[in-house]
């Protein structure tokens, strides 16, 4: 570990596209492990969130709004969000006195949807260095909706704009495929088993379907090139996601608690077993169903929102 375990703080940055549940997935998280006795916030990075299902800790809004930016800059949504986020690093000392108050907290980051932030933009980067300059150690959780899988066309997207965050954020990275519990209602688009979406396999099978369609047949130099390069870095899989779902989450927080680090000096958990496990990559028991109760597990509140 870089610093003491004392000055550093953990979190997790939640990113996507627009509408992929990332503040329903925060909220979600955030009350499931406060359940298991982590000390949790959840901050607002995301000065369009005008409808909060969490009591935010720290909220962006504060210092500055899209609506506040779109008015007094002549802009339009996208310009005003991308304003509010180079106003926020140019207020970052506002930001991080804010956040010193909870040093002893996980706190999870509940981003914007505009996903120019994430691929090629400067702001947020410029803002994870800011944050590991003062000690946090993020984890990006990347959010996409699994509707994307129906579509060959639209899963290519989907790893394209995966792929791309990763490198651009340059963070420990974990890509989910949310609202897996509404993913039957487009089964039969599926062409192929889950796990050749979660796990990226072979994608000349992707090809070959894009190849069926007439309008993307045109292109398939080109998706040729974008599936070749997808696959040259293979560095992209997804966890499936349903934010309703304890045991769901469970899955997730143990991906990111390992990809972070926290495993490693701050688990609720930590076991000999539990890092033997983790450094050969296996997925333990306590991993699977963690130390919740039965009661717990099985508790649906049914309303994550
Ligand atoms: N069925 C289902 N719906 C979900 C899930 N997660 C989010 N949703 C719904 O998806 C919609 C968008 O969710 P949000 O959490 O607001 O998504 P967001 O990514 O924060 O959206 P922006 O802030 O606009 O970028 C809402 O209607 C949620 O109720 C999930 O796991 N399952």
């Amino acid at each position: 570990m870089a610093s003491s375990s004392k000055s550093t703080t953990f979190g997790q940055l939640v990113i996507g596209p627009p509408g992929s549940g990332k503040t329903t997935y925060s909220k979600a998280m955030s009350t499931f492990l406060e359940s298991i006795g982590r000390k949790v916030i959840v901050v607002n990075v995301d000065p369009a969130n005008d409808d909060l299902c969490y009591k935010a800790a720290i909220d962006v809004s504060e210092l500055i709004t899209v609506q506040d930016a779109m008015l007094h800059m002549h802009l339009g949504p996208n310009g005003g969000l991308v304003y509010s986020m180079e106003y926020l690093l140019q207020n970052i000392d506002w930001f991080l006195q804010k956040l010193a108050k909870y040093r002893d907290h996980y706190v999870i980051f509940d981003f914007p949807g505009q996903v120019e932030l994430y691929t090629h933009h400067e702001s947020i980067r410029n803002l994870i260095s800011h944050l590991e300059s003062a000690g946090f150690r993020l984890c990006a959780v990347h959010l996409v909706d699994s509707h994307y899988c129906s579509d060959p066309g639209k899963f290519i997207s989907t790893l394209l704009l995966s792929l791309t965050a990763m490198l651009h954020l340059g963070l420990p990275h974990v890509n989910l495929l949310s609202k897996m519990d509404v993913m039957h209602q487009y089964k039969d688009r599926l062409l192929f088993g889950i796990d050749f979406y979660t796990d990226v396999l072979d994608l000349q099978y992707l090809l070959e379907a894009l190849d069926e369609d007439p309008f993307s047949k045109k292109y398939r130099k080109l998706n040729a090139a974008l599936v070749s390069l997808v696959e040259d870095f293979s560095l992209v899989t997804f966890l499936p996601l349903n934010s309703k779902d304890q045991k769901s989450l469970l899955k997730v927080r143990s991906a990111v608690d390992k990809a972070s680090g926290w495993v490693y000096g701050q688990g609720e958990e930590r076991s000999v077993q539990q890092l033997l496990a983790c450094a050969v990559g296996a997925e333990t028991e306590q991993e699977r169903i963690g130390d919740l109760k039965d009661s717990l597990m099985d508790t649906d509140d049914g309303d994550n929102r």
